[in-house]
């Protein structure tokens, strides 16, 4: 039974913990993997059996659609030059195939251009970030550049919940580019603040690997509706598109609905799900990551029940849960699965600005997080909050959300986001 499995495990002593790999702060730190930047190192590139279906692009289809073994070649797109190519994309590694999901041959989607599917991101993205970017550009519709656009700038980014910290040192860069390319044009100024921001955000660009190992066991954590289960649906959406086998665990035990929400995600998908009602969600996730290993899948992802960081005994099950990934990672048979888990999310509601900046706190405190999905940046007047996290916890955010769409998950691009913030 699950639970004994869990029980065992936890009587055994806790192997020591990988530290989180956290991006380097060097601005010139590379972001991603040579060529068209994409999250994903994809394995999963088999020659396809079947034909693939064509995917709609909102309504999810039942299914399994091999990823082909190349991607058309990928144009840069006019608005950055360098523009990520969507989820699936060009591998640092030389022996994987480029997949780029929304572009497969089969699909409707392959006649346009090869960057249609970023560009409408971008268009998404720029509506998404309406909200924020409204009060920000008032501030250049001025003719001069004086103390008091500064301040009206302080003031926005500030109303933005960019944060002090993160707003004083924009202002600082902002002011030096403007002094060193003699700038007078308060509308050049503009660029200049994307450029600052960019620089600002870089750290948190950073593609998410997957097939390192196998499985690629992928926890994740959050408050109550922060979009976790929705996340997670999306992305196994994307993988399973790509031909990756994903194993959904459902490690919310408590609430029925939950389960079942992910439940509708696996069917969509034609993914296996480990689920248990009310039992003890370290159990579903141990029992999780031996049922990944001995199948063979290519990725575990594990949803856990939403809390709050001061719900201490919650936060103390969290921790419990990912104890027992390790220990599962650590059992007779596991050797070549690394050292489980592989990646520790946060998922975290973008609407709600500083917020989510003291959650990212707390649960890299208890969980030593490996990276963040910021969700609800649609609507939003708070989207400086991930300058705030770029300042004060520069943890990779693998993907942002602007929407309940399945394209409305995307990876994040600095210049991206900084350009639809601020153009
Ligand atoms: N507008 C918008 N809504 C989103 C986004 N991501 C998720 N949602 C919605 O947010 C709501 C909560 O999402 P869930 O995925 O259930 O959140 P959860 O974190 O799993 O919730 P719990 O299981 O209760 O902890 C749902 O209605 C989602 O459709 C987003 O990027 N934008």
């Amino acid at each position: 039974m699950a639970t004994d499995a869990t029980d065992a495990a936890e009587a055994q002593p806790r192997p020591p913990e990988a530290p989180p790999a956290l991006p380097g702060k060097d601005k010139d730190e590379a972001p991603a993997p040579a060529g068209p930047r994409g999250w994903l190192r994809n394995p999963f590139a088999r020659p396809p059996a079947v034909p693939a279906p064509a995917p709609a692009p909102e309504e999810p289809t039942p299914g399994f659609a091999p990823a082909p073994e190349q991607a058309p070649a990928v144009a840069a797109p006019a608005f950055a030059p360098e523009a990520t190519t969507g989820l699936f994309a060009e591998s640092a590694i030389p022996h994987i195939t480029a997949i780029t999901a929304a572009q497969t041959p089969e699909s409707p989607h392959a006649a346009p251009p090869a960057s249609a599917p970023r560009m409408g991101w971008m268009d998404r993205l720029r509506g998404g970030l309406r909200k924020t970017s409204a009060s920000i550009a008032t501030v250049f519709t001025g003719t001069r550049i004086d103390e008091a656009l500064y301040e009206e700038l302080e003031e926005a980014l500030l109303m933005a919940d960019t944060g002090v910290k993160a707003t004083e040192r924009l202002l600082t860069d902002l002011k030096r580019r403007v002094k060193d390319t003699r700038t007078t044009d308060p509308a050049a100024v503009k660029g200049l603040l994307v450029d600052a921001l960019t620089e600002l955000l870089r750290p948190l660009e950073k593609p998410l690997v997957i097939g390192e190992f196998t499985p690629t066991v992928i926890m994740v954590a959050g408050v109550n509706g922060a979009g976790k289960t929705t996340s997670i649906g999306k992305l196994t959406r994307h993988l399973a598109q790509a031909g990756a086998s994903v194993l959904l665990a459902a490690a919310d035990t408590f609430r029925a609905a939950a389960r079942e929400q992910l439940g509708v995600w696996a069917d969509r998908n034609t993914v296996e799900i480990i689920s248990q009602e009310g039992g003890d969600p370290a159990a579903v996730s141990y029992d999780a990551v031996t049922a990944g290993r001995a199948r063979r899948k290519d990725v575990v992802l594990i949803d856990t029940a939403g809390r709050l960081p001061t719900q201490l005994h919650l936060m103390e099950e969290l921790r419990k849960i990912k104890r027992t990934i390790v220990k599962a990672g650590n059992a007779p048979g596991a050797a070549g699965m690394g050292q489980p888990p592989h990646e520790v999310l946060l998922v975290i509601d973008g609407n709600t600005g500083q917020n989510a900046l003291a959650q990212v706190r707390a649960f890299d405190d208890a969980l030593q997080l490996t990276g963040l999905i910021v969700t609800k940046l649609d609507g939003t007047a708070k989207g400086g909050v991930l300058a705030a996290i770029a300042q004060e916890r520069p943890l990779p955010v693998y993907f942002i959300g602007v929407g309940e769409k399945l394209e409305d998950l995307e990876t994040f691009s600095a210049r991206e986001f900084a350009l639809a913030l601020l153009t």
